[in-house]
């Protein structure tokens, strides 16, 4: 997959801006003052060695955090600045993949993608929410499992069912917390390529936890390393694959699995 040939929607407008991010706890300082801006329509791999701060990070885009300074700016709204409702109104406009977003496993697929449909959205008709469950199924290919339950799919069909569960509210921002963790290497080809397909598709703009380098280089056009509560360094993953900055050489070389 060549992501270098993907043209962004709209290169010059930025959908997420980090401005000075910090956050300790107690003694232990994560961040460090962290900036990035995400364009639209862009994929951007948050790489990072276990405990380097990644999901403090996501957990503070998505609201479940508050930084201890800085500011983080979504779809032109400060997060720090948001009242609780409207925080909840932004995050409807967007999608998370987290390990921890539990499936339902006492209803049906269909069921799952329906339920957070009809709790967010009122007064749609049964066609409407049937053809949005359709919709969202048919883009993660798991249009033949409607009836099932979660806990009739394999690993990798229980991730794209999370996947589907966020395109149902047509989310503009996606975040993806290590979305090929524990999947086999031809599940982890299939889910980032559903990743590249979401972009395409849904024209979201993507920010995507993860130590595996595979999915960073086919799913984003852009990698930011975090070292010592900072981005070393953010460019392509040539730029940053081919940079002398030693502790960035170390990490390529304990995790080259390309
Ligand atoms: N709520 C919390 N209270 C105290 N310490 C925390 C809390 N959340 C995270 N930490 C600490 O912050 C550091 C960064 O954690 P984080 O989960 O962001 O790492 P990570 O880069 O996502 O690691 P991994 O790749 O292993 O998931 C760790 O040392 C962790 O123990």
């Amino acid at each position: 997959m060549e992501k270098d040939k993907i043209q962004l929607i709209n290169p010059e407008e930025t959908v997420i801006k980090i401005e000075e991010l910090y956050k300790s706890f107690g003694e232990l300082e994560v961040l460090k003052g962290v900036d990035l801006t995400v364009q639209k329509g862009e994929n951007l791999a948050v790489l990072g060695r276990s405990g380097s701060g990644k999901s403090v990070l996501i957990k503070i885009l998505a609201g479940l955090l508050k930084p201890d300074r800085g500011n983080v700016t979504m779809l032109g709204k400060q997060l720090g600045q948001l009242q609780p409702k409207e925080l909840d109104e932004l995050r409807l406009r967007m999608g998370f993949s987290f390990q921890s977003s539990a499936l339902y496993d006492g209803m049906s697929v269909f069921d799952n993608l329906s339920f957070p449909l009809t709790m967010n959205i009122k007064h749609l008709s049964r066609k409407q929410v049937n053809d949005a469950v359709e919709e969202a199924l048919d883009a993660v290919g798991l249009i033949d499992k409607i009836e099932r339950n979660p806990e009739e799919l394999s690993g990798g069909q229980r991730k794209r069912l999370g996947i589907a569960r966020t395109l149902i509210m047509k989310p503009e921002i996606m975040l993806y917390d290590e979305p090929t963790a524990g999947l086999d290497p031809v599940t982890c080809a299939e889910i980032n390529a559903l990743i590249v397909e979401v972009q395409q598709q849904y024209k979201t703009s993507s920010i995507i936890i993860t130590h595996d380098l595979t999915c960073a280089k086919n799913t984003c056009e852009r990698i930011a390393m975090l070292i010592d509560g900072t981005f070393l360094k953010i460019g392509t993953f040539e730029d940053v694959f081919n940079t002398d900055e030693e502790q960035i050489k170390k990490f390529f070389s304990y995790n080259f699995t390309l």
